[in-house]
Order: structure tokens, then C-alpha cells, then sequence
């Protein structure tokens, strides 16, 4: 059995650790080199102690790598994996909110991505670290590159072993345009829930439907100007749709602000905005959450 090897420990790697471990995996977390991590993390989770051994360098055998990070970690991230390779027969696996613009370059063409709606956090408690899975959700895994998109079938032991750590889990054959989905959902949700100090649900009171048409309407182009169909009226639907099926949540943008953390705007509205300009045409719309966001969180240094 391929070992698993999750980078981190944060909400959505451990959500995976444990349930791996629940269904018998071997599972090992990734710390950084320059980390003085303890060898042993446990996490405590629906009434349980789960420990995981914790390495700080990458192992010499193939592993599967599971690696659900900031968008901001995961450029360095790859450097990491470009200057020390993953063993031959490794797999890795990347799973981040956003696009980046430089994917094409920088991600291998071997990766797959998992894309999820499952949420979960972390918080301190009486057992140490505890893990919240806040949200059942349903996840998606596919080829990251999508010339291999759709062409080739995942390989199905290990589609299996992820629908049993963490059900359901859905083959993807065109990841694209579900990331693409899913960068435009979280554009209309998370900036606004930070200018707004608000849950996702109360977005659907406020008179934001405008604003909502706009920003889908430059979303939609920029996917139309890389070959992905995206209808705008579509965006503001599904938006909605997440608002009101997350009412009570917190966006993760929102709780990044009130944690003082970094956000991942510059991988959302951010990406939008940028691309729109390099394809000759403004998003201003898009430009002005960035900016506002920024604004706001421009003490926040980026730990990595
Ligand atoms: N949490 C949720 O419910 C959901 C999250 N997402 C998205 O999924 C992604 C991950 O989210 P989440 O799990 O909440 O994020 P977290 O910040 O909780 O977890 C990321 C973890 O990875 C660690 N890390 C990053 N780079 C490295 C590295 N090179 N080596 C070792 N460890 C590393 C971080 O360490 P450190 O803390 O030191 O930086 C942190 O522990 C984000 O893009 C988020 O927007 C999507 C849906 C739901
Ligand atoms: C779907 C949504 C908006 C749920 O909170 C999310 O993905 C996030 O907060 O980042």
C-alpha cells in the first residue's frame, strides 16, 4: 500500500489525515524543512485521538501526496517539489481556492486536483488540536492539466481510497470548468462577505444584485477569452445558490480578515481582474473588490 503523505496540518489536509486513517491508510504530515515540528501530531476529532508521524523532509519511496493549501503556498510548494522530485509512481494531489496565473508553467502535468464543498477548521481546545468538519460537502477529483482532462481515467484505486476517507467524491473528466465554477462562486461570495461583515446567507438581503450581474459578466468573459463556456446569468445563480446553502457560514475569506491571515483575493478577483486587462478589456467590477479587500488587509504579511 502506497503510503499517503498530507502537507500541513491545516483544516481540509487534516479532514483528509484523519479520514484516511479512519479507513486504514498509512498516513504521515508534511511539515516544512525549516519547521522545528514535533516527530508526533495529534488531532482530535469527533471524539477521537488520531496521531500521524510528521516528517520535515520528502521520503525517498513513492508516496501520494495530498496537498489542500492557501493559493499563495502553492508556487512555493512546486519549487519545493522542482528542487527535491517525488519519487517515480508518486501522485499529487492539489487542492486550493482561486487560480493562479502562471498554472500552465507551473503546474506538473501528472497533478489532479480535488475541488470540495466539505468545510472545516481548526481551534485549540482541551485535546489540543481539534478539528471541526463544519460543513458535509461533496468533492470532485481530475486531471489539473487539461490536455490530459477527460482523456484519461483516474486511476480507480485511488478515487476509491478517497471516496471512502471522505465521501463523495465525484470523477471530474473537465476539472477546468469546475474550478472555473468554483472561482467564480467564491468571487461573488467571499469579498463581499468581508466589506459586508457578514454570514453567506445575509448577502441574499442586502441589494447586491447588481453588483453580482457585473462582476459574473467579467467573470464569464474572461472564461469565454480561455475557451471556457461560463453564462454570467448562471454565476449569479449558483452564487446564490452556495449563499443560501452556507447561510450560517463564515466565508473563509472573512475569517482569514478576522484572524489577521493573509486572503486568497489576488488568486480570485485578483486573477480576474489581471487577466481581463492582459486580454484588452477592464473588469471594473472585479478591480475594485481586489482593491477594497487589499486595502483592508495590507498589514497582514504572508507567513510563506
Ligand atoms: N477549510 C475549508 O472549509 C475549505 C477550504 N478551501 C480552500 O482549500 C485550501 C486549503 O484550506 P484550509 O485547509 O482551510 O487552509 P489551512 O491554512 O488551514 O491549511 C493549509 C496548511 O498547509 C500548510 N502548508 C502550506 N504550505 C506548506 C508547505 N510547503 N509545507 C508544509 N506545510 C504547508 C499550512 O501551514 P501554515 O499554517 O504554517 O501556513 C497550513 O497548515 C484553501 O485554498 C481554502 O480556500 C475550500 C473549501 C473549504
Ligand atoms: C463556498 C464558500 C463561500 C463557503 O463558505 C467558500 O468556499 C469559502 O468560504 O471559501
Amino acid at each position: 500500500m502506497t503510503p499517503w503523505l498530507v502537507v500541513g496540518s491545516g483544516a481540509l489536509g487534516s479532514l483528509m489525515a484523519v479520514g484516511l486513517q479512519r479507513t486504514g491508510q498509512q498516513v504521515q504530515l508534511k511539515a516544512r524543512a525549516d519547521s522545528a515540528a514535533a516527530p508526533q501530531l495529534q488531532i482530535h476529532a469527533n471524539q477521537h485521538n488520531y496521531e500521524f508521524p510528521v516528517y520535515t523532509s520528502w521520503p525517498a519511496q513513492p508516496v501520494r501526496v495530498f496537498a489542500a493549501i492557501k493559493a499563495y503556498q502553492v508556487a512555493p510548494l512546486l519549487n519545493e517539489l522542482r528542487a527535491r522530485p517525488l519519487a517515480p509512481g508518486s501522485e499529487l494531489i492539489l487542492s486550493y481556492n482561486g487560480m493562479l496565473d502562471d498554472e500552465a508553467s507551473l503546474i506538473p502535468s501528472a497533478a489532479l486536483h480535488w475541488v470540495t464543498t466539505h468545510g472545516a477548521f481548526r481551534q485549540v481546545g482541551d485535546n489540543g488540536q481539534e478539528l471541526v468538519h463544519a460543513g458535509q460537502g461533496e468533492s470532485w477529483l481530475g486531471w489539473a492539466n487539461p490536455a490530459v482532462s477527460g482523456a484519461a481515467g483516474l486511476p480507480a484505486d485511488l478515487l476509491r481510497t478517497l471516496a471512502t476517507a471522505l465521501p463523495p467524491l465525484v470523477a471530474e473528466p473537465d476539472m477546468v470548468l469546475r474550478r472555473w465554477h468554483k472561482l467564480a462562486v467564491n468571487c461573488l461570495i467571499n469579498p463581499l462577505t468581508v466589506i459586508h461583515q457578514c454570514r453567506n446567507g445575509e448577502l441574499l438581503n442586502l441589494p447586491l444584485t447588481d453588483l453580482m450581474q457585473q462582476l459574473a459578466a467579467e467573470i464569464s468573459q474572461l472564461a469565454a477569452q480561455r475557451g471556457v463556456v461560463l453564462p454570467a446569468a448562471g454565476i449569479v445563480a449558483q452564487a446564490r445558490q452556495v449563499a443560501q446553502k452556507t447561510a450560517a457560514n463564515w466565508s473563509s475569506m472573512l475569517s482569514d480578515v478576522r484572524n489577521q491571515r493573509p486572503t486568497e483575493i489576488d488568486y480570485l478577483n485578483g486573477f480576474i481582474a489581471r487577466g481581463c486587462q492582459q486580454a484588452g478589456y477592464a473588469a471594473p467590477a472585479n478591480e475594485q473588490l481586489w482593491q477594497q479587500v487589499k486595502k483592508l488587509t495590507k498589514d497582514f504579511s504572508r507567513l510563506r
